[in-house]
């Protein structure tokens, strides 16, 4: 289970600052949609140079003119770009085109997908499925609710066995039943990057999966 560090609204000094404090404890770096629109692919690149090591995903959460986004995010130094999987689906077809031609990947965030666009994903393969309880919903109702949400709004995608990931308002108190669920990335954003200590928040939220795994070893 990787931990997806997310960054948004913050400058890019605070941005490269706490992914230096918290690299060690978090797998993939996350470019979030705020940064970029903020700041454009500079902030992709920025984060490429001073982190050449880790996977770097641009949320650049596409919705048409998918070549040009997705060229533009992977030609800046991103690993993983994401689409919106309510987009057309020729649009997340060419997501997936331009990805393959990088030797890249796609992430295909569900946030507001409907039913029928759902059946039509899980006919792809190489990308990853992400499960978002949207920031709106977070700030409009209490954010535990909408962090326990995921597991509801998981059962949507039983049986799929796709490469999966969980977003939105993740924190300590929600992980427990979201280990549950078996997501391959866990993306955590505020309950890292607006801590007292960052670097902490990070080491126990690793430092709790690790344990869970090892719980999970050996029961098996
Ligand atoms: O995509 C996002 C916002 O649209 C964020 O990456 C995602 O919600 C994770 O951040 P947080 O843990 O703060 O909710």
């Amino acid at each position: 289970m990787k931990i997806q560090l997310a960054l948004d609204r913050m400058t890019m000094e605070e941005a490269i600052q706490i992914t230096g404090q918290v690299q060690p404890f978090v797998d993939w770096i996350e470019v979030g949609t705020s940064l970029i629109k903020e700041f454009g692919m500079d902030s992709v690149r920025a984060l490429r140079s001073r982190f050449p090591d880790k996977c770097l995903v641009a949320d650049v959460k596409t919705f048409d003119n998918a070549a040009y986004e997705f060229d533009m995010c992977f030609s800046a130094g991103a690993d993983v770009a994401t689409v919106m999987g309510a987009a057309p689906l020729v649009t997340i077809e060419t997501c997936i085109e331009v990805a393959a031609k990088h030797g890249k990947q796609v992430m295909i965030d569900l946030l507001h997908t409907p039913e029928a666009q759902l059946q039509a994903l899980a006919t792809y393969e190489e990308v990853v499925f992400c499960v978002h309880v949207s920031k709106d919903e977070q700030e409009k109702r209490d954010r535990q609710q909408s962090a326990d949400q995921l597991p509801h709004m998981l059962k949507r995608f039983d049986g799929r066995k796709k490469k999966l990931a969980l977003a939105g308002g993740i924190n300590l108190d929600s992980l427990p039943s979201l280990i549950r669920a078996r997501p391959d990335i866990l993306i955590i954003g505020t309950a890292i990057t607006r801590a007292t200590d960052p670097a902490d928040a990070a080491r126990t939220i690793q430092e709790f999966l690790n344990s869970s795994q090892k719980g999970e070893n050996s029961h098996a």
